[in-house]
């Protein structure tokens, strides 16, 4: 078969993106993801999306997203932005989008050539001596660090992400420093990647409000420097924890293929 796919990248996390709303692929095709994940016998990227038909009259369309070993996994922030950008240039959507995603419905819109992604609230961060822990759609580790332009990421994040308390289940890892202000830097260990990432949109944004909540920011506006480009995350403290939260940043098409499998 002779299969359509674009790829997309938002701030250097990349992904394969399939029009499958007339469902030509099933969602059980791990081997044949994983394959198209693959950097050396495949397209290469960190994971890959199917967009779908809406479930119900509210939504634009349905993200479904699988992580680069080919499992289907939880919500990608930039994933979902990528895809925003991908559903207005088939014409699915103009500036505003509505879909549903593994952790639930967000709403989006692109202006100046950004996409604003609302997430899911946050109403829990657990904080531990040297870690703090929350979901934003994946769960994330997020640890302050010193020097992290010269830090082992990838050795460091593994070992946090297979053992304990997350084991088979495994966490992002996200290392954080402070630039200055309500400027961060952050490099992610990505589960199911199972390497570095150039950046993590989920994992960005539990760096933001973890930023906040141990008050090393009191902005509710946080810029964050990824190796892959800056993303900013806006959000509003309230009683119940965190919310109208926004992940916002670029997303282009790098290029569009055809890949017989
Ligand atoms: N690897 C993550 C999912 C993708 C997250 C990331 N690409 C993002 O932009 O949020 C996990 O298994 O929890």
């Amino acid at each position: 078969m002779t299969l359509t796919f674009y790829k997309y990248q938002g701030t250097g996390n990349d992904f394969v993106i399939i029009d499958n709303r007339e469902q030509i692929l099933s969602k059980n095709n791990t081997k044949l993801f994983a394959k198209l994940c693959d950097r050396k016998f495949g397209i290469g990227a960190d994971g890959l999306m199917l967009l779908e038909l809406p479930e119900n009259q509210e939504d634009d369309f349905t993200m479904v997203y699988f992580n680069a070993d080919g499992n289907e996994s939880s919500m990608c922030g930039n994933g979902g932005r990528c895809l925003v950008a991908f559903a207005a240039f088939l014409g699915v959507v103009k500036h505003k989008a509505t879909f549903t995603a593994i952790d639930g419905k967000h709403h989006a819109e692109i202006k100046n050539d950004l996409v604003y992604l609302q997430m899911q609230n946050v109403s829990e961060i657990e904080k531990h001596d040297s870690y703090l822990f929350l979901d934003t759609g994946s769960p994330h580790h997020v640890a302050m660090v010193e020097g992290l332009s010269d830090f082992d990421v990838f050795t460091k994040g593994r070992k946090i992400r297979n053992g304990a308390p997350y084991f088979e289940s495994g966490s992002n890892v996200n290392f954080v420093e402070k630039k200055n202000g309500n400027h961060f830097a952050v490099r992610t260990y990505e589960r199911g990647v199972e390497d570095e990432t150039l950046s993590c949109g989920t994992g960005v944004t539990a760096v933001a409000l973890s930023m906040h909540a141990t008050q090393l920011t009191d902005k509710q506006e946080v810029i964050i420097h990824t190796l892959g480009g800056e993303l900013k995350v806006t959000f509003k403290q309230t009683a119940n924890g965190y919310e109208d939260i926004y992940l916002i940043g670029p997303a282009k098409q790098v290029f569009k293929g055809e890949i017989v499998c």
